[in-house]
Formats: structure tokens, sequence, C-alpha cells
């Protein structure tokens, strides 16, 4: 087991009028993986982030970041925290060069242009360096905004929703450098609403809805633990009844008998293995089919069924 880098304990933030952003957090994060955080608007992501990075204080609970409780060494654990934000704020009418020197100098760090040119190169900047920022593109001044975090050379890296409106050709792009990232040792926690975008490049997941973390698990796991497969088998003649040697199966009849439709397993193969054996039945009972539509549930599938059942509930 890895090295506990961030641990959160009973983490809770009410803002000013009672919203309660944050509720009893705990979680902690592993030397070296790349958590990605998933959550509806207003779920709390931010909140949680700001929490670590001290933009937001936290009305209880206690945050131990590098092994320093945060209330009281903060700046000594917040030196190796970098913050990509969703928005750049400050620094528009700056050079790119400049504002990305000034902000490992923020963290108190001798300068370095060379390691310093190496991050503007990485992140295809170099050319930029003497651009104002405000005259980038969106796409550009993301970039910044990661050049920025890394200027520091932190080891622990928030990503707020680091694709949010980029095209597809610069999400690769991140996902990139986040993986460049994760080459280098750096702990990575991202916070996105493109599930793609966790089950690409997390080891590990976290729900949260309502300032409650709902769960955590490897991704691979939850995935496991929590899939289904959904199969759809076309027949050649509508039924009225279902076979009897399908009876023990999760399946129904479907369009009027022209389908039938599985939904079941769990999410290691059990599914997949149940429709091959539900078609060899089907052919036993004289039951023709003309097509077979099998899907295995994605993350994204788990993380709609989650919080449909909190929402029920
Ligand atoms: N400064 C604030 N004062 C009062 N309420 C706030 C403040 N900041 C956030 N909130 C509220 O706290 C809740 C959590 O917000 P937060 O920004 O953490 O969610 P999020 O998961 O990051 O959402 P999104 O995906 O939309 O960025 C929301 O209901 C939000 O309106």
């Amino acid at each position: 087991m890895s090295e506990t880098i961030l641990e959160l304990d009973g983490l809770t933030k009410v803002y000013p009028g009672g919203l309660k952003a944050l509720d009893d957090v705990d979680l902690t994060i592993r030397k070296g993986e790349i958590f990605a955080l998933l959550g509806p608007n207003g779920a709390g992501k931010t909140t949680l982030i700001g929490a670590v990075c001290g933009l937001v204080r936290p009305s209880s609970g206690t945050i131990t970041a590098f092994g320093h409780d945060l209330a009281k060494n903060w700046r000594k654990a917040r030196a190796r925290i970098g913050l990509v934000p969703q928005e750049l704020s400050t620094d528009m009418f700056e050079p790119v060069h400049r504002a990305v020197s000034y902000s490992r100098g923020l963290f108190g760090l001798a300068p370095d242009p060379k390691r310093i040119e190496e991050i503007l190169r990485s992140l295809s900047l170099w050319d930029k360096r003497d651009e104002r920022i405000m005259a980038l593109s969106g796409g550009m001044k993301r970039r910044v905004l990661i050049a920025k975090a890394l200027a520091h050379e932190p080891d622990l890296l928030f990503l707020d929703e680091p694709t949010a409106g980029v095209d597809v050709e610069l999400r690769k792009g991140m996902w990139a450098i986040v993986d460049e990232m994760r080459g280098r040792g750096v702990t990575i926690i991202l916070t996105t609403h493109y599930i793609e975008e966790a089950e690409l490049m997390a080891d590990r997941v976290g729900i949260i809805n309502g300032g409650k973390l709902l769960m955590v698990d490897e991704k691979e796991a939850m995935m496991a633990r929590l899939g289904r497969t959904e199969a759809h088998i076309a027949l050649a003649e509508p039924i009225s009844e279902m076979p009897a040697s399908l009876a023990a199966y999760p399946i129904e009849i479907e369009e009027g008998g022209k389908s039938l439709c599985y939904r079941g397993g769990d999410g290691t193969g059990q599914g997949k293995a149940d429709v091959a054996n539900i078609t060899k039945a089907l052919i036993v009972a004289g039951v023709d089919y003309t097509g077979i539509d099998v899907r295995e549930s994605s993350l994204e599938d788990i993380f709609v069924s989650l919080l449909g059942e909190e929402a029920a509930a």
C-alpha cells in the first residue's frame, strides 16, 4: 500500500446562508494515483478542492496533506499542491512566460528558467511565451493554467474540470499531459463531468452528490461490482410467452413480443455467458432470432443509476 498524501476526515462545509456543500467527507488519497471525483453540478467538487487548496475554510473536519494538518501548517503543505482552476481569474494582461514564472515565485521557489521553458514547451506554449494571456484562444488559456500550476513542481495536482468546454483534440492533448504527469509520479485529483474521462484516466473514482461522498472505489472494481450487461435479442417471429427454459434468467419480452431484453450479470463477463446460454436455449425451444445486441454498462450507467437510487431513497 503506497503512502497516503492527503487525508480528509469528516470534512464539512456549510456556506453562509446554510447550504451544506460538503457533508462529513472522509477520503484518503495515495501517492501516485489518479483519482477522479465525479458528480453533477453543485455536488461539492469545487468546494472540496477549494478546502484543500486553502480557498474555502472548512466548517468542521480535518485535512492532512503530506503529514501536515492544514489548519495548523498550511503553508508547508500548500507549497506541494498545484491547482488548475476552471477559469483564469488574474494575469490576463501578463505575457505567458512572466505569469508562469511568477507562479513559481509565489511558492517561494528560486527562479528556474530551464524548468519554466520545459513546462512551456511540453504544453506547446513556448512559441506564445511573449503573448498576453488575454490574446490567446480558450484552449491555450487552459494550458497556461496548467503551466502555472506546474511551475512550482507540485506533488499533488488538482484539475478542476480540465476539459470542460474544450474540443476533442485539446481534450486528448490534456489526457496526454495528465499521463505524462502521472509518469513523473505526480498524484492527480481531477473533477469531471465527462465520465468517459474518468473511465479512461482514473485509477480510483469517487462519486459525490449533495456534498456526500456516496462511493469510493478502484475504477475496475466499481465497474465489476456495479456493472451490468444489457442484451437485446431480435426475434424472427413475435412470441407471447417466455420459453420455460429461460425462466431463471433476468429477461423480459419487449416490443410486443418482437424482442427479448436481458439485463443482468455483474460486470465481469457473467452477463455475456448468460446471453450465450440464452441463445442456445432459444434454439432448443425453437425460437428463431435475427440479431443480438450486447452492451456492457459503462461507468456512466453506474453513475446515473447511483444518483437515481439516491434520489429515490
Ligand atoms: N461561496 C459560496 N456561497 C454559497 N454557496 C456556495 C458558494 N460556493 C458554492 N456554493 C454552493 O455550494 C454547492 C456546491 O458547489 P460546488 O461549486 O462545490 O459544486 P461543484 O460540484 O463544483 O459544481 P460544478 O460541477 O457546477 O462546478 C452548490 O450548491 C453551490 O451553489
